[in-house]
């Protein structure tokens, strides 16, 4: 049964053992799981298996950016893990996304397919070094219709861009951020960044959030702190 909970916890961890750890003081039907790069490239798919077998929903999110049968391929190996949702990168241009869409179109389990558009870390002075010469929220409206018309469920964006991109590409169009900071927490690398309320009051479906709880002195009070805020 799927759960309602908008809060994705990033277990950033440099081992299984960690990961697995954090994942056992959490509840799986209030909040979901995100493996990334660190955590996968230590642990392989043993991590997704191990929090599976926990009962939680899982995004994992490995920002596949490469040629579009390659892409095709990871993708499709993800579907094979049973993962609830995967994402690209939006840059890698729409004849990638669509071969990323294309390659889970009849999966039996076909996971929420996200495209990322601009990173969160990421401000005007970031992309001016790599070419791009626009403000970050036009950059990311850009990419967003690209996913769309490329068979993208939704974006990962930063939630400060969240009401302008449901505007423009519906509601549907599924909204997932990082850079979400409960108040008066440190922004760290992130530039782009948020409250969870504030997010919530944007629109955003999916907030992604692991700093804030992963390094807290008591990770469970501050999932509690954030679900009731956002109750
Ligand atoms: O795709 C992502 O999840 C992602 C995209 C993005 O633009 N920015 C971003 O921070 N992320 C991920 O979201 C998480 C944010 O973690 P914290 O900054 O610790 O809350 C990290 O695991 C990032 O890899």
């Amino acid at each position: 049964m799927p759960i309602a909970s908008p809060v994705i916890v990033a277990l950033d961890y440099p081992d299984a053992a960690q990961a697995l750890a954090m994942a056992d003081q959490l509840d799986p039907t209030r909040v979901r799981v995100k493996v990334g790069k660190e955590i996968f490239t230590r642990s392989g798919p043993a991590i997704v298996e191990g929090l599976h077998k926990k009962g939680f929903e899982l995004f994992l999110d490995l920002k596949f950016h490469d040629i579009p049968n390659t892409v095709a391929g990871a993708v499709s190996a993800a579907a094979d893990m049973g993962v609830w949702m995967v994402n690209v990168h939006a840059s890698g241009g729409q004849r990638m996304m669509e071969a990323a869409a294309n390659a889970i179109a009849n999966h039996a389990r076909r996971p929420h397919l996200i495209a990322v558009t601009v990173l969160t870390s990421m401000e005007a002075a970031d992309l001016e070094q790599v070419g791009v010469t626009d403000e970050p929220r036009v950059q990311v409206q850009r990419l967003a219709e690209l996913a769309k018309r490329s068979g993208m469920d939704g974006v990962v964006c930063s939630a400060q861009e969240a009401s302008m991109l449901k505007a423009a590409c519906g509601q549907q169009f599924e909204l997932v951020t990082p850079g979400i900071r409960p108040a008066g927490v440190d922004a760290g690398d992130q530039r782009r960044v948020l409250t969870p309320v504030q997010a919530r009051d944007a629109g955003v479906d999916y907030m992604v959030i692991g700093r804030p709880i992963t390094q807290a002195a008591e990770p469970t009070t501050v999932v509690d702190e954030i679900l009731q805020s956002l109750a």
